[in-house]
């Protein structure tokens, strides 16, 4: 079976240019003009970009958190990001301490089996940093192809580790040639203040954000990034979402520290004002690190442009409104954190990013899909469009415009935080290995054919 693509404007991280992409079986078999069309399918991409494949590196799909389930699972969530135009995800995988990693890596693959139409591999979450923990990560990174260890920072009592884990996994991810992850927020205060702000009788969503400062967030980035340098490991710092961490980043990457960051279309396009909506609608708005003041908004547009911060990941972790978010009606740490944003990550990134004149089209194409493809060891099967690269591709017209709403999206979930939101470009076809998943705006995949992705060991971009 081969594709033609015909008449498009090809757009990767480091070029645009007019030609055809001829596909045969799931990769690229030739690029350029006049491509013999015989037998195969033609599609017409006149006046769209063809854009590689999305890749949403942070998503958590069927995960438990804050006593309750995502909304989305793997079916939901990777059907709804193929709609957005995303082709890969990376999803944490969460451990327990005393689980071994080969059981909590098990646990996840299940989750996906039979379900994702979309490809995806594993982030592991590292809850502790013990002998079996350290040894077992060798069989993680050879075997599981699973190149990337998260170590929560906040979420005390919960999921935070400590100093001493970071820095173990941080040795021992340079000694493996994987790349370790942190969310990173001063849990121990953050607990210290949620607690202060409840015996005081502050209780409504604002205040969760109100107890998470941003020098909380700032301090942590800091720690995170010296405790890199003297592991000479590195770092990626998942969803940034302010200034203070962004001056963190910037003074690790110009000492020559491998740190690298992350951010998210929430703390690119809304503010901690959505917190304060009446009738507990702030709750909808709850995520960790929490929304900021508007002008880090530009703080952090800069910091991509400048290669501060080089993704975009979603943090897709959706909870409805009705019977999820209101479980922290009259306590607002009990709100569970996070929101839906994995089939808006794409195109809200574009409109306010290329569309606004923020970045460049292959400053998209690098922060949406090939900057993840290099961090996370899946370039260049994945992240660009090139002969032998998997035929991940996203046919997108610039000149459409549309609202974002609860009411047409496709998550699993009953709203959509950014409601009512104009955006330009829309996506109109999207294939997988050479595949259609959505086909003139339909989805046409099919849950289970979705494949994980081993990825290879971590190597500086
Ligand atoms: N970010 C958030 O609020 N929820 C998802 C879990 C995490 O990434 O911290
Ligand atoms: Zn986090
Ligand atoms: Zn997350």
């Amino acid at each position: 079976m081969s594709i033609l693509i015909r008449g498009g404007t090809v757009v990767t991280a480091s070029d645009t240019y007019q030609a055809e992409i001829l596909i045969q079986g799931e990769t690229i078999a030739a690029i350029g003009e006049h491509l013999d069309a015989d037998g195969s399918e033609v599609i017409d991409a006149s006046g769209c970009y063809v854009f590689p494949g999305g890749i949403d590196p942070h998503t958590h799909l069927d995960m438990p958190f804050g006593g309750t389930v995502t909304a989305d699972d793997f079916e939901s969530g990777t059907r709804a990001a193929a709609f957005g135009g995303t082709t890969s995800i990376i999803d944490f995988c969460l451990t327990n301490k005393g689980q071994s990693l080969r059981e909590a890596i098990s646990i996840w693959h299940e989750k996906a089996k039979g379900k994702a139409s979309i490809d995806y591999g594993f982030h592991l979450m590292i809850a502790e940093a013990n002998d079996q923990v350290l040894e077992e990560l060798e069989y993680v990174v050879a075997e599981e192809g699973i190149v990337s260890l998260k170590v929560f920072m906040a979420y005390k009592n919960v999921l935070q580790a400590d100093d001493e884990t970071l820095f173990k996994t941080l040795v021992r991810a340079k000694e493996l040639g994987a790349l370790v992850q942190v969310h990173a927020e001063n849990g121990d205060v953050i607990d210290y203040l949620t607690k202060k702000a409840l015996a005081e009788g502050n209780t409504d969503p604002i205040y969760h954000a109100l107890t998470r400062p941003p020098e909380a967030e700032g301090e942590a980035t800091g720690r995170a990034a010296a405790l890199a340098a003297m592991a000479d490991s590195q770092l990626y710092v998942v969803h940034v979402s302010c200034a203070e961490a962004v001056k963190r980043i910037a003074e690790a990457r110009e000492k020559g520290w491998q740190v690298y960051g992350e951010t998210c279309p929430q703390y690119l396009a809304l503010d901690i004002h959505s917190l304060e909506k009446p009738d507990f609608e702030g709750a909808k708005y709850v995520w960790s690190p929490p929304l900021r003041e508007q002008w880090n908004q530009e703080v952090l547009w800069n910091a991509l442009r400048n290669g501060i911060l080089q993704t975009v990941g979603s943090d897709q972790c959706s909870f409805n409104f009705k019977g999820q978010k209101e479980l922290g009606r009259g306590d607002f740490t009990k709100i569970p954190n996070g929101g839906p944003i994995i089939e808006d990550r794409f195109g809200v990134v574009y409109s306010e990013g290329v569309h606004a004149g923020r970045i460049s089209l292959n400053q998209f194409v690098d922060i949406i899909s090939t900057k993840s493809a290099k961090l996370f060891g899946m370039y260049p099967r994945k992240g660009t469009i090139a002969i032998g690269s998997d035929a991940d591709l996203v046919i997108f017209d610039p000149g459409a415009t549309r609202t974002l709403s609860a009411k047409t999206h496709h998550m699993n979930v009953d709203y959509n935080p950014f409601e009512g939101m104009k955006v330009h470009g829309e996506v109109v076809s999207v294939l997988l290995r050479g595949s259609y998943v959505i086909r003139e705006k339909q989805f046409v995949g099919e849950a289970g054919a979705g494949e994980f992705v081993k990825r290879a060991k971590f190597t500086r971009p």
